[in-house]
């Protein structure tokens, strides 16, 4: 069982084919920008931060044999490719922060004249390496303000159970989590009496993914339907929730899996405390609340059938949208790597943090 969902060497990269666990876990080679992005289509690989590191390494794979001319033609092909990879999938910012910063950074190396086309391409895949360890270090900061902020909203001397939608593990990002990284750290503290996962369908993530990671990392859990969360809340003592983020607004509303809105609105009624979990590159301060949020619709065939065998009538229609927008009054908290932000306040403070 690998829980590493990206590996990258100079040159080469491998992913683990998402879509065939957890019967068969198989990597899969990434040659390109062309396979980059059928790969984060296809959702072989997926979860917000995993979508950004693929998405530019891809690139990298493909820009070290090349030879530029000139850094003006370097410019337009990182510029050009980097658009490209973000028309892969629409509603996760991720990959589009990450190609802004990697525009803004191969605009720059054009313009210094101490900078040649070698260095500049040197100095390029050195900034689309970085993400991988940059994530890591923010997720478990991400884990360690959200362990301490739940614990906070609990009883101090308890262990806790959590529930948690979707995949926001390893195998989302390029290890150890979001919200499951959260979990992760209540277990590391002692202080995780259990966690529920909920199967997330139609892609199942829950059933297929964090089922997967929880096994392997022989963590206290159990799964869930999707239409169990209601009645798990008033049975089992929930003491939060947390969840991970494609995209948050300005505002705080947040788009998440389909699902995760109907899981808030429970909790709300349950008065459970309920939290998202994502690194600043997954806030969108451009866009004002999550009514600006565009959310990706996917075929129907994700929901007629499960592999090859069909489960609904032939000639249904289906509406499948992949997320859905929790509206920030429903939020307890934003939980970052700096920190864990009210939604009124998100802007502000992530401002203020950005400017420092
Ligand atoms: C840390 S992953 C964030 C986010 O991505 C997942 O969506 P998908 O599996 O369609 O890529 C899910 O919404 C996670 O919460």
């Amino acid at each position: 069982m690998s829980l590493q969902s990206i590996k990258y060497v100079p040159g080469k990269l491998d992913i683990l084919d998402q879509l065939l666990l957890p019967v068969q876990s198989k990597y899969v080679a990434v040659k390109g920008v062309e396979d980059g992005w059928k790969a984060i289509n296809k959702m072989q690989v997926r979860g917000a931060p995993a979508i950004a590191i693929v998405g530019c390494l891809s690139l990298a794979v493909e820009l070290l044999p090349e030879d530029f001319d000139s850094k003006k033609s370097l410019r337009q092909e990182i510029e050009g490719k980097l658009n490209y990879l973000v028309s892969a999938r629409p509603t996760a910012v991720n990959m589009k922060i990450a190609a802004d910063e990697l525009i803004a950074l191969a605009n720059e190396l054009t313009k210094d004249e101490a900078v040649n086309v070698l260095e500049m391409k040197q100095r390029f895949l050195h900034a689309t390496e970085a993400m991988l360890q940059k994530d890591i270090a923010d997720n478990k900061a991400i884990g360690k303000n959200g362990a301490e902020a739940i614990l906070n909203t609990c009883a101090k001397d308890t262990a806790i159970r959590v529930l948690t939608h979707c995949n926001t593990g390893s195998l989302a990002t390029a290890g150890y989590g979001t919200a499951l990284g959260v979990v992760r750290k209540l277990h590391e503290l002692k202080k995780l009496e259990h966690v529920y996962c909920t199967e997330t369908r139609p892609y199942n993530q829950g059933a297929r993914l964090t089922a997967y990671e929880l096994v392997h990392d022989k963590l206290p859990a159990t799964l869930v339907l999707d239409s169990m969360v209601a009645a798990l809340m008033r049975a089992k003592n929930i003491a939060a929730v947390v969840v991970g983020a494609d995209r948050v607004a300005a505002n705080g509303d947040t788009a998440n899996k389909i699902g995760t809105y109907q899981i808030a609105v429970v909790a709300k009624h349950h008065g459970v405390p309920f939290f998202v979990a994502a690194p600043l590159t997954s806030i969108d301060l451009q866009i004002p609340s999550g009514d600006h949020i565009i959310i990706e619709e996917r075929p129907d065939r994700e929901m007629t059938h499960v592999g090859e065998h069909r489960i609904a009538a032939p000639g249904i229609n289906c509406w499948n949208p992949a997320f859905d927008v929790t509206p920030a009054a429903l939020i307890s908290g934003i939980i970052t790597e700096r920190g864990v932000f009210s939604p009124q306040k998100l802007k502000a403070e992530i401002s203020a943090l950005v400017e420092q």
